[in-house]
């Protein structure tokens, strides 16, 4: 389900689970790898990536429809997942080798850059057509990380970005075509590994300190 490797100074960590929806165990697979990324002292960089043609799906619809009684304790879940990745004391690269949708396009965001691939998948917040809303720290997550017309266009139109739109619209820093977008996101983190861990974590903590602090609010 989760697979964390590690290239030189950069952790790799590769969700494995078809279309990596989110549910309790995935997430805390992805916080059990993120919890070795701590102990590490030292230089590095953390790159996430998906497998085939899914980064991430996000929520997993099914187990919804299971345990809709859990759904605010889900909520808190994602919630403290994304303020985990911003608070990593290195910094991050979401590989999108795939489709990035909902909860899993708001991962991407929890990652300081993005790197996605140009002839599959989309960017997506289709939120408002699935008659979901965002809770305040996710929105906080989204509009700290986009412009205002960007936000406000993904969040309230669902539209699905492309890989050239994306980048257009500030949403990912670069794009790279088929396989070169693991070895696009590789090279990113290897430039930023060797940077003082200290001063690093030290900026990520500043830039992040208003989401930090809507994603450990309320969930409604
Ligand atoms: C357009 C998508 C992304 C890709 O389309 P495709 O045709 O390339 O892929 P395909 O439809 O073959 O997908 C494979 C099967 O997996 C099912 N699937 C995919 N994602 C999910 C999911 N998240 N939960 C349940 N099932 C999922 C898909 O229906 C296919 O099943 P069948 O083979 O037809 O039986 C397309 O996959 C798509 O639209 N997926 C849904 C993505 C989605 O809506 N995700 C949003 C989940 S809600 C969420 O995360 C909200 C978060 C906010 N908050 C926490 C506040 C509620």
């Amino acid at each position: 389900m989760i697979d964390l490797k590690r290239d030189g100074d950069v952790f790799v960590l590769r969700f494995d689970a078809g279309e990596n929806r989110f549910h309790p165990d995935f997430i805390d697979a992805v916080g059990v790898a993120l919890d070795e990324v701590e102990r590490t002292e030292g230089p590095g960089a953390l790159v996430t990536v998906g497998t085939g043609k899914f980064y991430s799906n996000g929520l997993d619809l099914e187990w919804l429809g299971a345990n809709r009684d859990r759904f605010e304790e889900y909520l808190r879940t994602v919630n403290a997942l994304y303020a985990r990745f911003l608070s990593l004391p290195v910094p991050t690269v979401a590989a999108l080798n795939g489709h990035a949708f909902a909860g899993g396009a708001m991962l991407a965001l929890a990652h300081d850059f993005a790197v996605m691939r140009t002839d599959r998948g989309y960017f997506c917040l289709p939120e408002v057509d699935l008659g979901m809303s965002f809770t305040p720290g996710m929105s906080a997550l989204i509009q700290a990380r986009l412009t205002a017309p960007v936000a406000h266009e993904a969040m309230l139109t669902g539209r699905r970005y492309t890989a050239a739109e994306a980048q257009a619209a500030g949403i990912v820093a670069r794009t790279a075509a088929e396989d070169q977008v693991l070895p696009a996101a590789l090279e990113l983190a290897a430039s930023l590994a060797p940077k003082d861990g200290k001063v690093v974590g030290k900026i990520r903590t500043d830039m992040y300190a208003g989401t930090l602090a809507a994603l450990r609010g309320p969930v409604f």
